[in-house]
């Protein structure tokens, strides 16, 4: 099963607020559809997000071709809709360029750009998977925090791609899910993932691992990534950061899974690094359900960031790059973080005139 597909100049998509209960696709013939979806979470995930950028565009291009209008109008106008559909995943925006990049060879080759990028997601998570297992050897018990599983992909994912390995190399004890409020896409989805997989896991509320880490209970922590600045700061799923803090007291591996779209190195910090504000209702809420009294009022991030030093590498299809614990947690001379910028900037030069 496929998060996000095209099929027949249409984009199906699993409607992810359904899980864990009902699995139910979404056909999308409308870019405006698709945006809908991205903002209500139904899609989402760095890597999906950026595939659905590209299909977005092509979905402008394809209807634009079938009534006759201008494909390149329509494409520009839904390029600039998409990129302002969720501003922290810097995936959606390569996605929706990728896509552009293709237009001067019309519809067609836009569709081609972003099948492409699918596809080339599908080889990515699987390299990843293989890079983050071949970095942390045999860990027995793993901590991992939202959905960075296939359901954030087009299949695979990359946390949840690492676990994948782990276990299929040498069976792990347990995997730790953290909830992730107040969306629960721990909870929801990668529970799910990991039973549909046959991988040992408990569900455990975001503030207990902390505890988990701290006593000894967890070896590594592998999680997903939305942005990755030039010098190694991470965005990721609000919560991110507590566990990244537990895991440098505890000095365990913290590992960062991405593939190279999630690298922007025109964002040279974390301080760049824009975080979405989501509708405090999601706070507020459960299941529609008021939990707060009324009158109280939220704040809702959907992301933190974590600092580079407290990172021990991200690693992508192609590199392993060792950040600021590198040195604790592997011996080698941690590499500057300045330079973690030049590795990229060049490489990530490399990707895009692939
Ligand atoms: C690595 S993609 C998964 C990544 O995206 C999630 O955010 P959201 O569910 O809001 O799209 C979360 O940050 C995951 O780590």
């Amino acid at each position: 099963m496929r998060a996000i597909d095209w099929q027949d100049d249409t984009v199906v998509i699993v409607d992810q607020t359904l899980l864990p209960h009902r699995v139910e696709h979404l056909a999308l013939r409308e870019p405006a559809e698709l945006i809908v979806a991205i903002k209500r979470l139904a899609v989402r995930g760095a890597m999906a997000l950026g595939v659905a950028g590209a299909m977005g565009v092509a979905l402008a291009a394809v209807r634009a071709r079938e009534r006759g209008e201008n494909v390149g109008a329509a494409a520009r106008a839904a390029a600039r809709q998409l990129a302002a559909a969720r501003p922290t995943a810097t995936n959606l925006f390569w996605g929706v360029e990728q896509a552009m990049m293709a237009l001067p060879g019309g519809a067609s080759a836009v569709v081609g750009a972003a099948l492409a990028l699918r596809d080339a997601d599908i080889a990515a998570n699987r390299a990843i998977g293989e890079r983050g297992a071949d970095l942390l050897g045999r860990p027995a018990r793993v901590l991992t925090h939202c959905n960075a599983g296939a359901l954030a992909a087009v299949e695979i994912g990359t946390a949840l791609g690492v676990v994948a390995e782990l276990h299929r190399r040498s069976p792990l004890t347990m995997t730790y899910a953290t909830e992730t409020r107040p969306l629960l896409q721990g909870a929801r989805l990668t529970a799910w993932e990991l039973g549909q997989a046959g991988i040992p896991h408990r569900v455990v509320v975001d503030g207990a691992a902390a505890g988990l880490i701290l006593g000894g209970e967890i070896d590594a922590v592998v999680v997903g990534a939305d942005r990755i600045a030039a010098n190694g700061d991470t965005a990721n799923k609000v919560g991110t950061l507590a566990h990244a803090l537990a895991a440098a007291r505890a000095g365990i591996p913290f590992l960062v899974a991405a593939p190279e779209a999630t690298i922007a190195a025109d964002t040279a910090t974390g301080a760049g690094i824009p975080i979405e504000e989501r509708d405090e209702d999601e706070v507020l809420s459960v299941d529609g359900h008021r939990i707060a009294p009324p009158g109280a009022r939220a704040v809702n991030p959907a992301f933190d960031v974590t600092p580079a030093e407290l990172i021990t590498a991200v690693v992508t299809e192609r590199r392993t790059l060792p950040l600021g614990r590198a040195a604790e947690a592997t011996g080698s001379a941690p590499q500057a973080a300045g330079s973690v910028a030049a590795t990229i900037g060049s490489k990530r030069g490399e990707a895009i005139r692939r």
